[in-house]
């Protein structure tokens, strides 16, 4: 089965609020077309005759040495598309070898995701997401619990400033968590109600000094997650940053930026190689995470796709996902006279119609 017939047995499957919930943007949805449109641009430029018949796609990411290139982003409340939610999505991860990216907004707490993963492999690598609470105490109970269940890194999502205006669910009413539901890392912190979808605050005055703060407050690896703009990139490396995720929240924020991929090549230059360089948005085929790779990417993360294969088929749907791009990727990489993700180079990819 093909992500777009996952994609389709889970919007049959799911109650139509919570398809648009997943599926839905912010404003017109421009950027949310746009992330899958850009890539729909671009084009690869085979090599030939240097190919091998054992290729290896293994990346080195901030605590997950040797995973896959491919990551499952961050994207909140499992339990919502399918009862088994987080744990699925764990168990699928770590069997896949995969970085799963847990956070602040899953509907199961952070030490049974590690736990689930750590069932399916014996090292997996589970990050935490959050975002800069105005509550320093509050940051730093979250990091604890990400910590104590075994995290290996955290992310600090910074596009963020104030949730963005999602039109469907607007429309349809979906403005909080069901009843039955929670942000199960919310509970029982020290000043922060449990656990809605209006309880995960976010701070339009969070500043740099939040991210200086988070990274001097831990030992793991901190990546920053929502960066476009190449200054703020600089910034991220120089304020501690591990690694930096270029990412548009999957056009959910603002309605009014480029494509994420179009964003990259800026971003991997500005960063020069200080620290891996990610990226999500809009990555439905091996061919995008080959294009990605070509431009400077370590890895690129899935949102949408993956939570349509818990929607689907629980963990299976979800390994069927993380499978199917491998798959897909190594096959890509063949076709372009590869045999390791650095034999794809930026020169490789021109805009549709011909070199550039
Ligand atoms: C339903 C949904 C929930 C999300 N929740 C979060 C979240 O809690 N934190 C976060 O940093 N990003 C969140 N995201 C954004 C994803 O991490 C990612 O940036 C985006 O989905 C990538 O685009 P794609 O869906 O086209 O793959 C969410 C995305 C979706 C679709
Ligand atoms: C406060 C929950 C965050 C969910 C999110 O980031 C999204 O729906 O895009």
């Amino acid at each position: 089965m093909t992500l777009r017939e996952l994609h389709e047995r889970a919007r049959k499957t799911l109650d139509p609020v919570v398809y648009d919930y997943v599926a839905g943007g912010a404003g017109e949805e421009r950027v949310l077309a746009a992330n899958e449109r850009a890539f729909d641009d671009y084009a690869l430029l085979p090599r030939v005759l240097r190919g091998s018949a054992v290729r290896d796609t293994a990346v080195d990411l901030p605590g997950a040495p040797r995973t896959a290139p491919v990551f499952v982003a961050p994207t909140a409340f499992h339990r919502l598309v399918h009862p088994d939610g987080e744990l699925a999505t764990a168990r699928a991860a770590a069997a896949e070898g995969a970085v799963l990216v847990t956070g602040t907004a899953a509907t199961t707490a952070v030490r049974e995701v590690v736990a689930a993963a750590r069932e399916a492999a014996p090292d997996p690598a589970v990050w935490f997401q959050l975002y800069p609470h105005p509550r320093g105490e509050v940051t730093a109970a979250l990091v604890r619990r990400a910590e104590d269940a075994g995290c290996t890194a955290l992310v600090l999502t910074v596009d963020s400033p104030v949730f963005g205006r999602h039109a469907r669910d607007l429309r349809n009413g979906f403005t909080d968590l069901p009843p039955g539901y929670a942000a199960e890392n919310m509970r029982d912190l020290p000043g922060a109600p449990p656990g809605g979808l209006l309880d995960i605050p976010m701070s339009p005055e969070a500043g740099w000094a939040h991210l200086a703060e988070l990274v001097r407050g831990t030992a793991l690896p901190v990546l920053v997650k929502g960066v476009l703009h190449p200054d703020d990139a600089r910034q991220a490396v120089e304020h501690g940053a591990a690694g930096i995720i270029v990412s548009n929240h999957g056009g959910r924020q603002s309605d009014a930026v480029p494509a994420a991929v179009d964003c990259l090549p800026a971003l991997v230059d500005a960063v020069a190689g200080r620290v891996p360089v990610l990226l999500d948005g809009g990555v439905r085929r091996g061919s995008d995470v080959a294009v990605a790779l070509a431009l400077g990417a370590r890895a690129v993360g899935l949102g949408r796709p993956v939570v349509w294969g818990l929607a689907a088929e629980g963990e299976a749907g979800v390994r069927r996902v993380l499978a199917t791009l491998r798959d897909e990727y190594d096959h890509t990489l063949a076709l372009c006279g590869g045999r390791r993700n650095a034999d794809l180079t930026a020169d490789m990819v021109v805009a549709k119609g011909g070199a550039r």
